[in-house]
């Protein structure tokens, strides 16, 4: 059994075969190389130019001066922000991976614990955000573990809800090990139910994602409960 902790932080379903193509597919509008612009006057340009707008937009529709000093830059923070927000539509899970799978004929359950999350919920763009715990039993092949947490990272660098983003971590790890098992469950706060709407801050929202043995086995599902909420005293 491998247990992997990502952070020491505080915050405190079903087979699953949907949007792979799209996930392994890098989007053919991607432009970028190393993180640098290629063209200066590309879609991606004039995306980032009407984003701003949108933004200058927004300023005024709350009553306020886009033209102030403090305002001038904003149209572009935010919209340079929002990319950065989203930017895990422009990764694909092939690249993400980089080949990082091993045939270790191991086959006990591995789990990486902690994984701070950052999304977008998809009704308000506001963000939600807490820790996913990812685990699952190989099938000899074994991934990288950072890999488990890029993965968690790109499906949360876009516009989501909870249940989805946590569906698709889960067909993620069954499409590229084949695993006997895959189970996600994921912890998270939304912020358009804390700073707006019903207003309810301490509220946690809890989802999970059980594949194959998982799904089957409750004395698995239990183990995976278990050591889930154990809180490591070795570290
Ligand atoms: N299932 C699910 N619902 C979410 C998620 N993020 C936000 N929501 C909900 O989406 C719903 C949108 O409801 P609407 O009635 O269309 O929008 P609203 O008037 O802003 O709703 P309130 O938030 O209740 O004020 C709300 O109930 C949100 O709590 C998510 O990740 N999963
Ligand atoms: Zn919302």
């Amino acid at each position: 059994m491998t247990i992997a902790s990502s952070n020491g932080s505080n915050y405190s379903q079903s087979p699953l075969i949907s949007d792979l193509a799209e996930a392994i597919t890098p989007r053919p509008d991607r432009n970028t190389h190393n993180g640098k612009q290629a063209d200066l006057f590309s879609p991606k340009e004039e995306q980032m130019e009407q984003m701003m707008d949108a933004v200058r937009t927004l300023i005024l529709g709350v009553g306020e001066d886009p033209e102030r000093e403090g305002l001038l830059k904003t149209p572009k923070r935010a919209a340079e922000a929002m990319r950065f927000l989203t930017s895990g539509y422009n990764q694909s899970l092939e690249e993400l991976v980089n080949g990082a799978i091993f045939d270790e004929g191991h086959n006990e359950m591995v789990l990486v614990r902690d994984i701070n999350f950052f999304s977008l919920c998809e009704h308000h763009m506001l963000p939600f955000m807490g820790r996913a715990h990812v685990a699952y039993i190989p099938n000899q092949k074994v991934v990288g573990l950072s890999k488990l947490a890029r993965i968690v990272e790109m499906y949360s660098r876009r516009l989501q809800v909870q249940e989805r983003l946590t569906r698709q971590i889960a067909e993620a790890i069954q499409t590229i090990l084949e695993p006997q098992g895959v189970a996600v469950v994921m912890e998270a706060t939304h912020m358009c139910m804390v700073m707006r709407g019903v207003q309810k801050p301490g509220s946690w929202t809890v989802t999970s994602a059980m594949v194959g043995v998982f799904q089957e086995e409750h004395k698995t599902r239990e183990e995976l409960f278990n050591l889930i909420r154990h809180q490591a005293t070795f570290i």
